[in-house]
């Protein structure tokens, strides 16, 4: 019979206190209260290092003015306005499966780069001369959070004049020069663009062009160019590693779970059609892929993309009758509440049935997205991108498991690499449904 309040916990870690908080009593509290609201050195300190102001690891006035004026920028009703890059995206991917298995969570990294480019930052004419310039940015992301883990963990690559003299310091500091010149490019041509566009409207020949994140940068006084460049990383890092890391999870489970995944299949079926029949995802259809939500949610559930956060605590508090030190390090444990006993009975029982239309929850036992004013302000432009890329993948494959030894979610080797990741790599097998018939 479990029943028990999950207690802080606390241990030292480099010399500094380190407080665990996994109820979801507690964590709504650390969600609500501004105390709580900073985020820590740990982890995000190392961002600052290649992107100081970016809405992730600012703090206080700053993180205000910039949430303000990015929050709407990201929203559903900016987002929606780009959703045929996000289709045809989908259908790209879905286009070049291999054969043969292979990790789907590598394969996902160009794909989300390349959307995140379009739809938030660089406009949506990319041409063809751009696609190196993708793979850069996606090769230095992923170098990037490795490196912002490794040091996260290894003290002595903590001072910024070290790690720089490191070949990984060096080799990432100079790949993050090359894409700065890109984007440093692609600003100054959009201001220009803005400066030509008013002219023409003056003219009454003004076109109407959708804007982008960019745009509203542009038009703030708020961002400096440099702050600018900083929310590119930002915002780049924040949205292609957790979604890679969901869908990936996503495929993987349904890999794992024959039953559900045909059901996914047939609602998918339903709305996009079947064979030559069988159309791209459109706008409409999101909502009409209820089961494929649960569906996601129970992943994201079992498996968080961030399964830890962590907050800087200033000044001496109180949480859950327990003194809180100045200066000591909050850990939000996001996996620990998604696995209460309390709030999801046979936790590690994989069951999309637990966000079936009307079935309750405690609001922060389930928090993929976070809560509160620091809440993921991309949580629709995640959705949509989860919702139309699997609907593509089911509309085209059947998702078959590797022989890896895993057969049920708890058999899943997880490792917290900023955001979770399957050790080894998520591999899974895609065959494609045209050779079903035959
Ligand atoms: C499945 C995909 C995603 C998941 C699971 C996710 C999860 C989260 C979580 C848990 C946080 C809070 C982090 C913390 O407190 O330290 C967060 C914040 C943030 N996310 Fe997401 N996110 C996703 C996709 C995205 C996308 C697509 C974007 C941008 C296009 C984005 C941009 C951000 C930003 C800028 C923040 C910082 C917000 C602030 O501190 O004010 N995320 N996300």
């Amino acid at each position: 019979m479990v029943n028990a309040r999950r207690e802080l916990c606390r241990f030292s870690l480099f010399n500094q206190l380190v407080v665990v908080a996994s109820d979801p009593e507690d964590i709504a509290q650390i969600m609500k209260r501004k105390e709580f609201s900073d985020k820590a050195q740990f982890f995000y300190g190392f961002i600052r290092s290649f992107a100081p102001r970016g809405l992730l690891q600012m703090n206080g006035p700053d993180w205000k003015v910039h949430r303000h004026a990015l929050e709407p920028a990201i929203a559903k009703e900016a987002v929606e306005t780009h959703f045929h890059v996000f289709s045809e995206a989908a259908d790209n991917f879905s286009k070049s499966f291999p054969r043969q298995a292979f990790d789907v969570h590598k394969a996902l990294g160009l794909p989300l780069v390349r959307v995140f480019m379009r739809v938030a930052m660089l406009a949506e004419e990319l041409g063809p001369a751009d696609e190196q310039r993708l793979r850069d940015a996606a090769h230095v992301l992923d170098e990037t959070l490795e490196a912002v883990n490794t040091r996260s963990f290894q003290p002595l690559l903590w001072p910024e004049f070290v790690y720089n003299r490191t070949p990984m310091g060096r080799r990432i500091n100079r790949a993050l020069g090359e894409i700065r010149e890109f984007v440093d490019a692609t600003i100054v041509q959009r201001r220009l663009q803005a400066v030509r566009d008013a002219e023409e409207a003056a003219l009454g020949r003004g076109v109407a062009r959708k804007q982008i994140m960019l745009d509203k940068m542009l038009q703030s006084d708020a961002f400096s160019n440099q702050d600018i460049m900083d929310e590119f990383f930002t915002f780049l890092s924040a949205s292609t590693d957790t979604t890679t890391t969901s869908l990936s999870l996503i495929f993987k489970m349904m890999s794992i779970s024959p039953e559900i995944q045909d059901r996914v299949r047939a609602e998918v079926d339903q709305v996009l059609g079947v064979g030559a029949d069988a159309r791209s995802v459109e706008l409409q259809d999101l909502p009409r892929l209820q089961y494929m939500e649960q569906v996601i949610k129970e992943t994201q559930r079992i498996a968080p993309s961030t399964p830890f956060l962590a907050r800087q605590v200033y000044q001496q508090t109180e949480l859950a009758g327990k003194t809180i030190p100045a200066n000591s390090t909050l850990i939000v444990n996001v996996h620990g509440a998604h696995h209460d006993p309390v709030h999801w009975p046979d936790p590690w029982r994989y069951d999309p049935e637990r966000f079936a239309p009307g079935k309750q929850h405690h609001p922060c036992a389930f928090i993929p997205f976070s809560a509160g004013p620091r809440r993921c302000p991309a949580g629709f432009y995640a959705m949509m991108a989860m919702k139309t890329m699997f609907a593509s993948v089911i509309r085209d494959y059947v998702i078959e498991p590797v022989d890896d030894g895993v057969r049920e979610a708890k058999d899943l080797k997880l490792t917290f690499n900023l955001t979770a990741r399957i050790i080894g790599g998520t591999f899974v097998n895609f065959r494609p449904r045209t050779t079903l018939a035959g």
